[in-house]
């Protein structure tokens, strides 16, 4: 049994995260300053300190094993328009988080990273072994935390793992997705569906894809989970291992929206829009590397079942 600090714990994907942890039966403190994240989505069995992760100083001791640091700002379009507070929440936050580490001599960190860290991809699927150039401030801050925890690997021994999300989806239980904006595709499909919204806008019908409609990789949040706790295990002073996370199949958009008409029995009204800036027309990832150093294999790779598990979250939070 390990002592771990999640910070971003409870936020979406920290949330479900925690709630594995603590059935592993690891202590868990969250450090959560509640700005995106709801202090009921914070597991039962957690400790929970509400203050930002640029005073982690005053939580972290050398009781720690470890950090999973998920606490971020990670609105794309919010990023383009305000990219001081990314550089100052994402990038200045997590050097004050490592700092702290070092201090307390906590020497393990799981760091949430992103499929938007490549950019336009040259060639899919995505290995991590790809050009890294990122189309808008978000996928620049977490790229520029990755280049941090390198550093602090090799100048101090951290045993560092960075998990490139792809499109993250998904409910565990009573964890899931809530965020107020929505800017996620399935949860905006959802209220769609249950007419809290007129339609869902596809943004874009003229991509070079099958039908014309943007492709990405949709992972279950708890396989992504189960690969934060292997990256724990995996962990080497001195090492930084970067890994992305996906089933390494795509869907479009037109599909996602399919399969929740298929899940909900439900009407969904459509209506194209323009193109949404930034948007590269698939992202698929390459997980070969995550297969074979954290031995991790995605469990619910059907996207239906993806859906179903967050309808169910869904419809259990609008209280139906
Ligand atoms: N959801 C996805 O599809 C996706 C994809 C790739 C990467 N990620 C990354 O995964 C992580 C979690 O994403 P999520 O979807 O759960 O987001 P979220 O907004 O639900 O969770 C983030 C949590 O961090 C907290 N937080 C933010 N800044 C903080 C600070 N300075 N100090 C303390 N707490 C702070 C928020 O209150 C929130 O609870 C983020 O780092 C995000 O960039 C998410
Ligand atoms: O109302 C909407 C919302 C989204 N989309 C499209 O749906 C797809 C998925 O969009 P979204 O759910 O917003 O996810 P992404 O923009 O692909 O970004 C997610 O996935 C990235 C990795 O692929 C992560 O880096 C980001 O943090 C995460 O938000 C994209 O093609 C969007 O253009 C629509 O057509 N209509």
């Amino acid at each position: 049994m390990s002592k771990y600090l999640v910070t971003g714990g409870a936020g979406y994907v920290g949330s479900v995260v925690a709630a594995h942890l603590l059935e592993a039966g690891h202590r868990v403190t969250v450090l959560d300053d509640l700005s995106t994240g709801f202090r009921e989505g914070v597991p039962a069995g957690a400790e929970f300190v509400e203050g930002q992760i640029q005073e982690a100083d005053k939580v972290l001791d050398g009781s720690f094993d470890g950090v999973l640091h998920f606490a971020a700002s990670s609105q794309v379009g919010e990023s383009v328009a305000d990219p001081e507070k990314y550089w100052r929440n994402n990038v200045a936050g997590s050097l004050e988080l490592i700092s702290a580490m070092r201090a307390a001599g906590v020497r393990k960190l799981v760091f949430s990273s992103t499929a938007a860290t490549y950019g336009e991809p040259e060639a899919v699927p995505i290995a991590e072994t790809a050009r890294t150039a990122p189309t808008n401030t978000y996928g620049a801050t977490k790229l520029a935390v990755d280049h941090l925890i390198t550093s602090e690997a090799v100048a101090h021994g951290l045993a560092a793992v960075s998990l490139r999300y792809f499109n993250v989806a998904g409910a565990y239980g009573s964890y899931g997705e809530r965020h107020d904006p929505e800017s996620h595709l399935i949860p905006l499909v959802f209220q769609a569906a249950l007419g809290q919204r007129p339609h869902i806008a596809v943004y874009g019908d003229d991509y070079p894809t099958p039908d014309g409609t943007c492709v990405r990789d949709y992972i279950h949040v708890a396989d992504l989970a189960e690969a934060h706790l292997l990256a724990l295990d995996a962990a080497k002073p001195g090492e930084h291992l970067i890994c992305n996370l996906g089933n390494g199949s795509g869907f479009s958009v037109r599909e996602v929206i399919e399969s929740v008409k298929r899940v909900t029995g439900r009407e969904i009204p459509v209506q194209v829009a323009g193109r949404r800036a930034g948007d590269p027309a698939v992202l698929v990832a390459s997980a070969a590397r995550a297969h074979e150093t954290l031995g991790w294999t995605p469990r619910r790779p059907n996207l239906d079942e993806i859906v179903a598990d967050a309808w169910t979250f869904t419809l259990a939070k609008n209280g139906r």
